[in-house]
């Protein structure tokens, strides 16, 4: 939360283009303190910096499919497309295409031992993901490579028949898969074929055998299982399991109806991978990883390849797509959500002033992040002022959301877009935007908070709280509705929804979990100042604020 005190040393990135001087600078929490303090911020210091970039490296040990669309040639593509670097180790080749496995032919193990040896001494793999492993002895191989050479995490697919049902490793590795291999692994991605013959031939054919199937196997030693449900037939939804130990996860996507599903596992472990190299907590890239592959299967629904039953998809689809070269924005950081200024267009001109001034006004006025909600403005008009704002945003370091048009935020460039329970769903924006984006759902109960952090949003906003002018026909769910929609979110919540300086006290006072701050429109906008009532209200937020984290707060 932000503290006028608080003082962190921060190392600022550039890109690549960038000559290469490293700067460090103080910055001060959150990122619009007095123009004094900002001025301090500002000091960069140069100083020389090696030539040296890191980039995340995921290795994956596994069979090559001659049809591209599984197997090695699918994780080297999924890497790439999540930013990764992939080295491989290959432990079969396969004649394979559309119709199905015409033949294997696997590597000899001492071969395997060799190009794990090349790849794992020398070239520094964060994450090791394995896929079709053929034979008992090329576990051993691989689990005595990684006792001799640590990576930070090991992903374990544990691929055995494809789905068109030829076997791709021996019956025989399933006791090197759980008596060797899954000891070591952060998480093993069965699907139900899989982890039903893991179990001894255990039915699979509901969510709830699902479940019970990923705590089994976690007993095998693994850290996490994700029992994933492809093929749940009957399943209007592709729902997988993820078990971490504690706390079984339902992970819900949309089905996509199509045949190119070729290869869905490979590229999900191999994301889940891509993600983990980066940094990425397991859960978050478990999520990560279906939301790539859901949106891949979704962009790849044309695609004719082969007269098969089943196609691959597009792992690049993105590349198509301009809009994701737009340049990441500012990353999102939920104590932004502080003082969340929300515009409107009709106060504005009411007071004779234009949205830039507006929008200047409340930023110097101490808000911490703008969006633009604009519904009558004409697109050009539209794309104008947004375009105007950002300099001014940009200018402060203020994130600029728009809301709801996705294509004014491309447009403009702007950090992110906020969307309402009728606009476009937050798992297509985020397909949209591309991962450096900040995207915020409006959320009036728990199930739809769920559903916002499964599509990738950063932050819901939850109202109204009280009652409102500026939104019609708007229920008011209260303080008690509030608490628990942010209780059970997994994201964090900025309040909306009447919320002004003789009130926000009683919304911040709640002290929840996961509440960051308050979202204003008319006690900001509709006033004579803007900066003037911009700053009231900061100063009897931080007021509340450190009353909450005293534990002192008087309402
Ligand atoms: N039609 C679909 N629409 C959306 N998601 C899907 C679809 N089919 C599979 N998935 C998702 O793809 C991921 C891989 O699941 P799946 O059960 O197909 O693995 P698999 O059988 O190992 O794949 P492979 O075809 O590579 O053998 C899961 O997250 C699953 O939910
Ligand atoms: C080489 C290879 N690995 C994995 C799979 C599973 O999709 C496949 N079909 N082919
Ligand atoms: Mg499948």
């Amino acid at each position: 939360m932000p503290s006028s005190s608080s003082l962190i040393l921060q190392p600022l990135v550039l890109p690549s283009t960038t000559p290469r001087i490293a700067f460090s600078r103080l910055v001060f929490l959150p990122r619009s303190l007095s123009p004094r303090l900002r001025a301090v911020s500002l000091s960069t210091i140069a100083m020389a910096e090696p030539e040296r970039t890191k980039l995340p490296h995921v290795l994956t040990v596994a069979g090559s499919d001659s049809g591209g669309g599984a197997g090695i040639q699918a994780d080297i593509k999924a890497c790439g497309a999540m930013g990764v670097y992939c080295s491989s180790v290959i432990t079969a080749v396969t004649a394979q295409n559309t119709v199905g496995v015409q033949g294997v032919h696997p590597v000899p193990e001492a071969f395997i031992e060799e190009q794990l040896n090349s790849v794992l001494s020398d070239m520094e793999v964060d994450v090791v993901k394995t896929g079709m492993l053929p034979s008992p002895g090329v576990i051993k191989v691989l689990c005595d490579s990684l006792k001799r050479f640590p990576v930070k995490a090991l992903v374990v697919d544990p691929v055995m028949v494809s789905t068109s049902g030829d076997t791709l490793s021996a019956p025989s590795t399933l006791s090197g898969y759980r008596d060797d291999l899954f000891g070591m692994a952060d998480i093993v991605t069965p699907n139900l074929k899989e982890a039903s013959a893991l179990l001894g031939g255990m039915q699979l054919q509901t969510v709830s055998d699902m479940s019970l199937a990923a705590k089994s196997i976690h007993k095998f030693g693994p850290k996490n299982v994700l029992v994933k449900g492809g093929d749940l037939s009957g399943s209007s939804d592709a729902v997988d399991v993820f078990f971490d130990g504690e706390t079984c996860y339902e992970l819900h996507g949309s089905r996509v109806q199509t045949r190119n599903t070729h290869g869905t596992g490979c590229t999900l472990a191999s994301c889940i991978a891509a993600e983990l190299s980066k940094g990425s907590p397991m859960l978050e890239a478990v999520k990560a990883a279906k939301a790539f592959v859901e949106n891949a299967l979704h962009y790849s629904k044309s695609i004719e390849l082969g007269s098969g039953p089943q196609g691959p998809f597009d792992h690049l689809f993105r590349l198509k797509s301009p809009p994701y070269n737009v340049a990441p924005g500012l990353k999102f950081q939920p104590d932004d959500l502080f003082l969340y200024a929300v515009t409107d267009s009709g106060m504005n001109s009411k007071w004779g002033r234009s949205m830039t001034d507006a929008v200047e006004a409340v930023i110097k006025g101490g808000a911490t992040i703008v969006q633009l909600r604009e519904k009558q403005m004409e697109t050009r008009e539209f794309i104008e002022t947004a375009t105007a704002c950002m300099e001014i945003c940009r200018l402060h370091k203020i994130p600029l959301l728009i809301n709801d048009r996705v294509d004014v935020a491309l447009v403009c460039n702007a950090d992110g877009v906020h969307v309402g329970q009728s606009d476009m769903q937050a798992r297509t924006v985020r397909a949209l935007l591309g991962p450096g984006k900040i995207i915020g759902v409006s959320c009036k109960t728990i199930s739809q908070a769920e559903q916002a952090w499964m599509d990738g949003a950063d932050y819901i906003g939850y109202g109204g709280v009280f009652p409102t002018s500026t939104k019609k026909d708007n229920t008011t769910i209260g303080l008690e509705g509030l608490k628990e929609v942010c209780l059970a979110s997994k994201l964090p919540v900025v309040a909306i929804g009447g919320i002004g300086i003789g009130n926000a006290n009683l919304v911040l006072g709640t002290g929840v979990k996961n509440l960051k701050g308050v979202a204003v429109v008319s006690a900001l906008f509709d006033r004579e100042s803007v900066e003037g009532e911009t700053k009231e209200l900061r100063s009897v937020l931080e007021r509340m604020l450190s009353s909450v984290s005293e534990g002192t707060v008087v309402l």
